[in-house]
């Protein structure tokens, strides 16, 4: 995998992620520690003494990133060439020197590969050691002793696999051939990467790392400061003052909607949980925001108001309107925030509340901590979100529509709300799909949502 797929020869990033993700900054920062000790010794040891730092002591139950933060990055990292070579072959095996807990869900669920073959680690009383078994167990495997099968890896390290002396054929190729290689296009992932988790934003090679540890402190203080600009100050100063802290935002508005009645509706594609306060800012007056499992403490601390909805259909409409008729009301009918350019599908209930609606196409970009999550410190979305160097944000206020049209003739609450899911989508470049909140958390955190 890593020899002839993917266009970066370094695995450090991968057991980067590992050790922050579910390790721990402390965790991270020893392997960072380490760093120029395992740049001097060779590919095995240096592998050996990556497991043990990252995976020593994590319980090998809780150990999702296979699934949910590793495979972005992985095809991040692809490189279009070695996967034509991969898409031309009738049935796919993978190797990697990697542990299988983390090449397995990438290679089978993303890659479609039949088997993914990689390193089995030590398990003791249900946590791993940090140890691996031997590799000799490769041997026993059934797919590399059926004949015509094509090897192709990376030159130096996949020449002396043990997989590779049962095939036919070995092609190898260089470091210098992969400098060539060019990225795999995302219209070209064989599934395509809707969910993914995790905070860490950007590719974690050691450098990189290095500047993240730096900036975390500066990156905390600036955080609480950009809060409580947020909180305290008027938007008439919050907004000037943001923008001059680094959180940089577009604002498209058409005239009509801009003026919208004070009880207007609006409804938004979901990004992060800060989406409700750009808006308010940008009409620059406060409004109400629906949700549906936002963290105590991110209700306490947010500067607009924040109503959860309970899931029952008729008392979320009931509420709905008697907020809608306290004042603007914002509602995000995907329930869930999205991070790739994709929407979740769109709850009706919104088109049941009001007769007419102003839609919002929202679209943010971070580069070191995502802001949004599925596990337990949800509270530390909006928090990661403004460490961001620069935040950014897009904001587009679209016409107002009426809810019980579509292009002059009647429509049900369903019929617009796919509609409208399809003008954001328009307006954004995002691609619609009728995945739901809680097909997410089943993916990323095996619950359903209801936190
Ligand atoms: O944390 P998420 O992505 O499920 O979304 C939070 C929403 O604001 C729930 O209302």
């Amino acid at each position: 995998m890593e020899g002839g797929l993917l266009r970066s020869s370094s695995i450090f990033p991968y057991f980067m992620l590992v050790a922050l993700e579910a390790g721990g900054f402390f965790r991270a920062l020893l392997l960072l520690l380490l760093c120029p000790v395992i740049a001097c010794l060779g590919h095995e040891m240096r592998l050996r003494i990556m497991v043990v730092v990252c995976f020593c002591g994590l319980r090998k139950e809780k150990f999702k990133l296979g699934r949910t933060v590793l495979p972005k990055f992985f095809l991040e990292d692809v490189g279009m060439e070695g996967f034509e070579i991969l898409r031309r072959s009738q049935r796919k095996v993978c190797v990697s020197a990697m542990p299988t807990v983390m090449v397995e869900g990438f290679l089978r669920e993303y890659l479609e590969a039949e088997v993914a073959v990689g390193r089995e680690l030590k398990v003791f009383g249900g946590y791993y050691t940090g140890l691996m078994e031997k590799d000799e167990l490769l041997l026993g495997r059934e797919e590399a002793r059926e004949a015509d099968v094509i090897g192709f890896g990376g030159y130096p390290n996949s020449v002396h696999h043990p997989l590779f002396s049962h095939c036919k054929e070995v092609y190898l190729v260089s470091e210098k051939d992969k400098r060539k290689w060019s990225v795999l296009p995302r219209t070209e992932y064989p599934k395509p990467l809707i969910f993914h988790d995790g905070r860490i934003a950007f590719r974690p090679t050691p450098i990189s790392t290095l500047c993240m540890f730096l900036w975390m402190p500066l990156a905390f203080l600036l955080a609480i400061a950009r809060a409580a600009v947020f909180i305290f100050l008027p938007y008439i100063f919050s907004v000037p003052l943001l923008g001059f802290m680094g959180m940089h935002s577009r604002v498209i508005t058409s005239p009509r909607s801009h003026q919208a009645a004070r009880r207007q509706l609006y409804i938004s594609n979901h990004r992060t949980l800060l989406d409700p306060l750009y808006i308010s800012a940008v009409l620059g007056h406060h409004v109400t925001a629906t949700t549906y499992s936002v963290s105590r403490i991110s209700e306490m601390l947010s500067p607009v108001r924040t109503v959860r909805l309970t899931r029952n259909r008729e008392q979320d409409k009931g509420l709905m309107k008697k907020l809608l008729h306290e004042g603007a009301l914002v509602v995000c009918p995907e329930g869930t925030t999205c991070r790739e350019p994709y929407l979740i599908r769109f709850s009706p209930l919104f088109a049941e509340v009001s007769e007419d609606v102003v839609p919002v196409a929202l679209e943010s970009r971070v580069s070191m901590f995502y802001g949004t999550s599925t596990s337990k410190l949800k509270f530390l979305d909006p928090l990661c979100f403004l460490m961001n160097p620069f935040p950014r944000y897009a904001v587009e206020f679209m016409e107002k529509v009426a809810t019980g049209w579509i292009g002059g003739n009647k429509c049900s609450s369903c019929e617009i709300a796919n509609h409208l899911q399809g003008e954001i989508g328009k307006r954004l470049g995002f691609e619609c799909t009728s995945f739901t909140r809680r097909d997410k958390y089943l993916m990323l955190a095996s619950n359903d949502g209801s936190l």
